[in-house]
């Protein structure tokens, strides 16, 4: 496609009201980030694989984007290039569709606190929002130096994070990083998902080697001593990046049926052995599920989680759908109203 002359490719390490910022693909960990406008309603092409422009989207952190020169010389934003895996939530604006929080990521970082308790509830809902990603989950247990037993407590994490690893660190002690740090390669992307408090900017301070985010106890003291931009994305000195952003933080999850299920392994394995292929696990007889739950094999915890989020994503699935559809209401009355102005000789707006 025309990208107006030298197309220049970046990615995008913070998107603002109105405009991105972005870092210019040659040297990302020397080079500072150029501010890009955005025009209109913000949304810019998404290339397919074969580099046609599809879907017109808003920008999103972590996104790879072709820039171009515009007339005054000044770098545009012409298109996005395809998103290999996406951290969405669920758009909480009036079209009802997922809100990309995070692309192009290779690796979800789950950070929840050892201290106090980690919420199993929190883990599962944040791993389901990481598998729906596509991209790889990575369970991350902090402040391990505040507790007596940090391996005991990542077991029983591990328990419920099947099919992720789990790591138990402590930042202050400097312990279990080793294993955290070696999933930083060149080129690879992580983002860290996590409430509030988890040690998330610490974190990512400790892997960047770096002051790179502002951490609970500096703001505690009430003064911002930020000298550079905030960046969403950091890259890192090895060439991997981190994306840390407040909208992370608190997480409408979207999830869909494969998501709950790769967390949910053991329940949906049950269900395989249901009688009703549709079964609710409720109160239908052959119910796999709640045998499992009355033999203990299945925590009844687990299952309560289970429908919290399943019911959670059948809500958002019904809610996007009605959206869809009233989107495609909206586009045949205006189909029509132009076709009646067409018969009409009036001009078609
Ligand atoms: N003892 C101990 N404290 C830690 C550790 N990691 C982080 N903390 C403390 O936990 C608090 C919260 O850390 P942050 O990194 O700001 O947490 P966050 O997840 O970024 O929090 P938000 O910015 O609110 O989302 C700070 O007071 C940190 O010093 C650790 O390994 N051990
Ligand atoms: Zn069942």
């Amino acid at each position: 496609m025309d990208t107006g002359g030298a197309a220049l490719g970046g990615r995008v390490v913070r998107v603002d009201r109105g405009a991105v910022l972005v870092l210019p693909g040659d040297a990302p960990a020397v080079e500072e980030p150029v501010r890009v406008p955005l025009h209109g309603e913000g949304l810019v092409p998404l290339l397919d694989a074969d580099g046609v422009p599809g879907e017109a989207v808003p920008p999103a952190v972590g996104d790879d984007a072709v820039l171009g020169a515009g007339p005054d010389g000044a770098p545009t934003l012409v298109a996005l290039r395809p998103r290999r895996a996406a951290v969405v939530r669920d758009g909480a604006d009036r079209t009802s569709r997922a809100q990309v929080l995070a692309a192009n990521v290779d690796v979800v970082l789950v950070v929840e606190h050892l201290d106090p308790d980690p919420s199993p509830g929190r883990v599962e809902r944040l791993l389901t929002l990481a598998w729906r990603s596509g991209a790889t989950p990575v369970v991350v247990l902090t402040k391990a130096d505040l507790v007596p037993d940090p391996e005991g407590m990542a077991d029983e994490v591990r328990a419920l994070a099947i099919g992720a690893d789990v790591h138990a660190v402590s930042v202050t002690a400097g312990t279990g990083l080793d294993p955290v740090r070696a999933l930083l390669g060149p080129g690879r992307t992580l983002v860290v998902v996590g409430p509030s408090g988890a040690g998330k900017s610490t974190l990512v301070n400790a892997l960047a080697g770096a002051e790179v985010m502002a951490t609970g106890e500096r703001r505690s003291d009430g003064r911002g001593r930020h000298t550079t931009v905030h960046r969403e994305l950091v890259p890192l000195p090895g060439g991997a990046c981190l994306i840390d952003t407040p909208g992370l933080r608190g997480v409408g999850l979207v999830a869909d049926a494969a998501a709950l299920d790769a967390t949910f392994a053991d329940v949906a394995e049950l269900a395989g052995d249901c009688r009703f292929a549709d079964c609710e696990h409720r109160t239908e007889p052959g119910c796999a599920v709640l045998a499992a739950v009355e033999d203990g094999t299945l925590p009844a915890r687990r299952l309560d989680s289970w429908r919290r989020l399943a019911r959670e994503a059948a809500y958002q699935e019904r809610r996007s759908d009605a959206a869809l559809a009233a989107a495609e209401r909206n586009r045949v009355r205006r189909a029509t109203v132009a076709y009646h102005r067409f018969q009409q000789g009036r001009p078609v707006r």
